[in-house]
């Protein structure tokens, strides 16, 4: 029988940490090595002890975990991933809302471990991102907007997803602006897609891209009915990065294997 994959997680009493704590249960050949959040109070998500993130180093040399899962914010989140390069420990990121210098961070990181960043473990997502382009591309001329719907605490706009979705539009060439919100005299121009974020209630997250044209429009919708779906994404990364090689990745490696 193959040994567990045995699994850090960060951020474990938020919302995303707790799905992954449950999802690594769920998983079969996966567990919890520790489990670490920024100020626990004693508290135990699924009955797994939360240490200080303070403790994460030592944690990491006590446990010898393959991977870490992190959902946190992107000032933890690198700091996080420099520990594991310091460490030689594999980690997944889905955390959102990088700047440019915090991705060169994660990329330093990559380049002594394995470090897969991706902005949505839904495997729904990750097939829109697929067929996005070739839907813009057969559509010349129609005009594009995307809007993202989350909970009321989400952090950063537009979400992650989004950003990556206007990557793979932007890639064919014909749109390069990218128009968040419209207020007073603002007509459409050639070129630019419309960007809007609803921040709502305890909405999991919905992406919607509208192609519109020809007296017809095409509308491209994934709704995630669960956090669970980007916990078991998440875990399904940790498994297949723990004999990767050190790099960045993204969740497309771990599905298309
Ligand atoms: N890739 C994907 O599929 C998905 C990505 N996300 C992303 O994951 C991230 C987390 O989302 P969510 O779980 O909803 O957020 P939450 O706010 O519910 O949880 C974040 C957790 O990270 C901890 N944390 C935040 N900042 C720090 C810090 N500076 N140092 C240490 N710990 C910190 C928080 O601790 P404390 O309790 O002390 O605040 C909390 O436990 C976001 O960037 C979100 O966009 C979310 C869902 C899916
Ligand atoms: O913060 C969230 O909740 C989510 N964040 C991710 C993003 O920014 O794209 C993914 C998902 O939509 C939920």
């Amino acid at each position: 029988m193959t040994a567990a994959t045995r699994i850090g997680v960060t951020g474990a009493t938020g919302r995303m940490g707790r799905e992954v704590i449950a999802a690594v249960a769920d998983h079969g050949s996966c567990e919890v090595a520790f489990a670490v959040n920024r100020e626990p109070d004693g508290e135990t998500v699924d009955g797994v002890a939360v240490d200080p993130a303070a403790e994460f180093g030592s944690l990491l040399a006590a446990h010898e975990p393959q991977a870490v899962i992190d959902f946190t914010g992107p000032e933890s989140a690198i700091e996080y991933a420099r520990a594991c390069a310091d460490a030689e420990v594999a980690f997944v990121t889905g955390t959102t809302g990088f700047d440019d210098d915090q991705l060169a961070a994660l990329e330093d990181a990559a380049g002594e471990i394995p470090v897969l960043h991706a902005p949505n473990f839904a495997r729904g997502v990750q097939a829109l991102v697929n067929v996005i382009g070739d839907a813009v591309k057969s559509l010349p001329g129609y005009d594009v907007e995307l809007v993202e719907t989350h909970h009321n605490a989400k952090r950063d706009a537009p979400s992650g997803t989004a950003n990556r979705l206007l990557d793979e539009i932007e890639a064919n060439g014909e749109f390069s602006e990218r128009t968040h919100g419209r207020e007073g005299e603002a007509p459409r121009e050639a070129g630019e897609i419309g960007v809007h974020a609803l921040r709502a209630g305890d909405i999991t997250g919905e992406h919607e891209i509208l192609l519109a044209g020809n007296h017809e429009e095409v509308r491209l919708t994934h709704r995630a009915e669960d956090r669970g779906v980007f916990a078991a994404g998440a875990v399904d990364a940790a498994a297949w990065i723990a004999g990767q090689k050190a790099g960045s990745y993204d969740f497309a490696d771990v599905i298309d294997e």
